[in-house]
């Protein structure tokens, strides 16, 4: 990916209307939404609120959305979910580089295995590999794809908790060096503000808050306000 170099001004993504229903039930409700480049956004909302909905639309994956003013994104995009799924009968580097052109495709994947902790495990079957290095391998295999956008659906959702925390360093290191815009969802507060520059709560298919986070203020008044948006108080009888 190349260094940042633009102010974050022209939109990556931009939402206008979206909108999507299964039978009568409407989860995205006319969303209008625009993602600076660069940006780090974080997406909550309760189980079934429609992130995974929103961010398959936003990968071009759902052709059953509907809208009254579009849907644009970058070319490049890739996406990474809570499992790595990395194809287990190829060698992590394999996993990393597939389909990619170019004949330094092999050189690419090797650095960005580097960037991710895992240089020394590019001839590894993904079955030894623990499930943090797994998503590091997933992370890797987006990397090397130059992302303008990188769109996240619960990646470290089944990591144990030491283990996320590592992962919420490398991802905004990563995020620093290469700044794609990233769409983040997940279920935790705390990840959503240790992570992001901008945490939207998804609310009856519409966005209930859209918040900006300063990362040089307290993380207890966004907290706060945001289980508040999700209908979640703090106090434990
Ligand atoms: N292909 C589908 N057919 C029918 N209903 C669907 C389909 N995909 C999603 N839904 C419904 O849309 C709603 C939103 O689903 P979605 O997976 O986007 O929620 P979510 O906020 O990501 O939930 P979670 O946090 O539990 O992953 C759910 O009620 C789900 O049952």
């Amino acid at each position: 990916m190349a260094p940042h170099t633009e102010q974050l001004t022209r939109p990556a993504v931009r939402l206008r209307g979206l909108t999507r229903s299964f039978g009568d039930r409407t989860v995205l409700d006319g969303i209008d939404l625009d993602l600076p480049a660069g940006q780090f956004t974080a997406l909550l909302g309760h189980s079934g609120s429609g992130k995974s909905t929103l961010l398959r639309a936003v990968a071009g994956l759902d052709h059953g959305v509907t809208g009254s003013g579009g849907l644009s994104a970058p070319e490049r995009v890739s996406v990474v979910f809570q499992d790595s799924r990395l194809l287990p009968w190829r060698r992590v580097l394999d996993n990393v580089v597939l389909g990619l052109d170019g004949k330094d495709a092999h050189g690419k994947g090797r650095a960005a295995l580097t960037e991710v902790g895992l240089a020394g495990r590019e001839r590894a079957w993904p079955g030894e590999l623990s499930g943090g290095e797994a998503q590091r391998a997933a992370l890797a295999r987006s990397l090397v794809r130059e992302p303008e956008l990188l769109l996240a659906d619960e990646p470290f959702g089944a990591l144990d908790a030491l283990t996320r925390i590592r992962m919420h360093h490398l991802l905004r290191e990563l995020w620093k060096r290469h700044r794609p815009s990233v769409l983040l969802v997940t279920h935790d507060v705390d990840e959503a503000i240790a992570l992001a520059d901008r945490v939207l709560v998804l609310e009856r298919g519409r966005i209930g808050l859209d918040l900006t986070v300063d990362h040089d203020r307290p993380r207890g008044e966004y907290r706060g306000r945001l289980l508040a948006a999700l209908g979640v108080t703090e106090d434990v009888a």
